[in-house]
């Protein structure tokens, strides 16, 4: 081992110096970050993957593939770990504690102090948790000081990234963080347990299902529901584009949420009849989201209220051409409450020449070379509700064995794929 260390002195030398010119790359981009951008522009920016050509997005992944492993070859391995460990798990809590704060909205109106903003919140006395939760915010890129670094004197802008966290933006991503904040980080507390015990661990945390627990919660629901349209801020101009909805008449959402997704359909295919099939009480909501987002829309929207395990509540398709959605459904689940929610369906769509479209993520067997954010949805599902993520083995079986085949997958730029299926005759 001895004679190893002067090769790695040299070679960690050699890659000190190499990284040089990368900090000074950092610190561009830092200068580039707490830039000119006034509060108006940022609220245009954010683009879209359906946007972006091909190339771009495979380059991008490539890329972020590159970079997120990079500091496991470059960090000594147990700070590396920790990082990985404690670090990520920090910037997390307070991103979504920011978020829940409503900081970023609180910046609407320009640059402004932790001590300015404490006023505003009503909690005077917060103002110096306020400066530390914006010090490793802005020291991770999220946020921007305005100015001279003055402590807790320092004002605070918002950037490119935390501009998604206002209400307001087009493509806000504050219903998801609360929503993760709030249900779902004391059930990932209990991952451990929940392996060790064979439990899911959302029950151990809550003492209930995720579905209950929203059903007894009408606030969380809401955001819940809220934060499923989040999806679409990232996903659905690019699942819009990479399928050819024009074969269909009518779109029936199951387990729509608030029904954005088939809205953006209806936009983009003017013939196009629409239906959200939800749980009751979201149906309801849902209605005045509607009444209020989509009036334009009016007349061509039709709401049912059911449970997606019974048949007789399921919509039956027109006589046209109907296409039956499912985005982010049967990842909820495990294969046998799949398949009986595919069984159901299928009782409706028999005898009829409706086709089945799943919008879902499709895992690659080589995982290793995977985008792990993939991994840590499948991760998630495990502990919110029981479900997966699948293959594209795993896909095909498991619709096989509910009476369905898959003709054929559409890759999205976004993570999703759209999976498209009809009943086997
Ligand atoms: C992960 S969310 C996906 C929402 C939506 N498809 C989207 O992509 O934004 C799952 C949805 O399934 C609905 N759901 C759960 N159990 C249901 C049931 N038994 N019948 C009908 N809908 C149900 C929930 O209310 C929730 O909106």
């Amino acid at each position: 081992m001895e004679t190893f260390r002067p090769v790695r002195l040299v070679v960690g030398a050699c890659l000190a110096f190499a990284l040089l010119p990368l900090k000074l790359f950092m610190y561009l981009v830092q200068a580039l970050g707490s830039g000119s951008p006034s509060e108006e522009d940022l609220m245009q920016s954010a683009p879209e993957p359906g946007n972006l050509p091909w190339f771009a997005i495979n380059i991008g992944v490539a890329l972020g593939r590159f970079v997120e492993l990079l500091p496991n070859w470059i960090n000594p391995p147990t700070i590396q770990m920790l990082q990985l460990g404690a670090l990520a798990h920090w910037k997390a809590s307070t991103i979504k504690a920011l978020a829940e704060l409503g900081v970023a909205d609180l910046l609407a109106r320009g640059p402004r102090s932790p001590q300015e903003m404490a006023s505003s919140l009503g909690t005077p006395r917060s103002a110096d948790a306020l400066f530390r939760l914006l010090r490793l915010s802005s020291s991770s890129g999220i946020f921007a000081v305005d100015g001279l670094m003055k402590g807790s004197d320092t004002r605070f802008k918002n950037n490119r990234m935390s501009i998604l966290l206002r209400t307001d933006h087009p493509n806000s991503v504050r219903p998801m963080l609360m929503h993760l904040g709030n249900d779902s980080d004391l059930p990932w507390m209990k991952l451990a347990e929940g392996v060790k015990l064979g439990k899911l661990p959302f029950e151990l945390a809550w003492g209930k299902d995720v579905w209950q627990y929203l059903k007894e919660h009408p606030e969380r629901e809401h955001i819940f529901s809220q934060a499923m349209a989040v999806q679409d801020k990232v996903a659905y101009s690019t699942a819009l584009k990479e399928y050819d909805w024009t074969k269909y008449d009518e779109a029936i959402d199951i387990g729509g949420a608030y029904g954005s997704f088939v809205a953006a359909l209806m936009r983009r295919h003017p013939g196009m009849q629409g239906t959200v099939f939800e749980l009751p009480q979201v149906v309801n909501n849902a209605k005045s989201v509607w009444a209020e987002e989509h009036t334009d829309l009016a007349g061509r929207i039709s709401f049912a209220g059911g449970d997606f395990f019974d048949a007789q509540t399921l919509p039956r398709p027109a006589n046209g051409s109907t296409v039956y959605i499912m985005r982010s459904i049967l990842h909820d689940w495990d294969d046998s409450a799949s398949i009986r929610i595919l069984q159901s369906l299928g009782a409706v769509m028999k005898g009829s020449r409706a086709k089945l479209v799943l919008v879902e993520q499709v895992l690659k067997d080589d995982f290793v070379n995977d985008i792990s954010m993939r991994h840590g949805f499948d991760l998630h599902m495990l502990v919110a509700c029981g479900g997966k993520e699948r293959t594209e083995l795993e896909w095909r079986n498991l619709l096989g064995r509910a009476g369905f085949h898959l003709n054929k997958i559409y890759p999205t730029k976004a993570m999703q794929s759209m999976l498209e299926a009809e009943l086997v005759p």
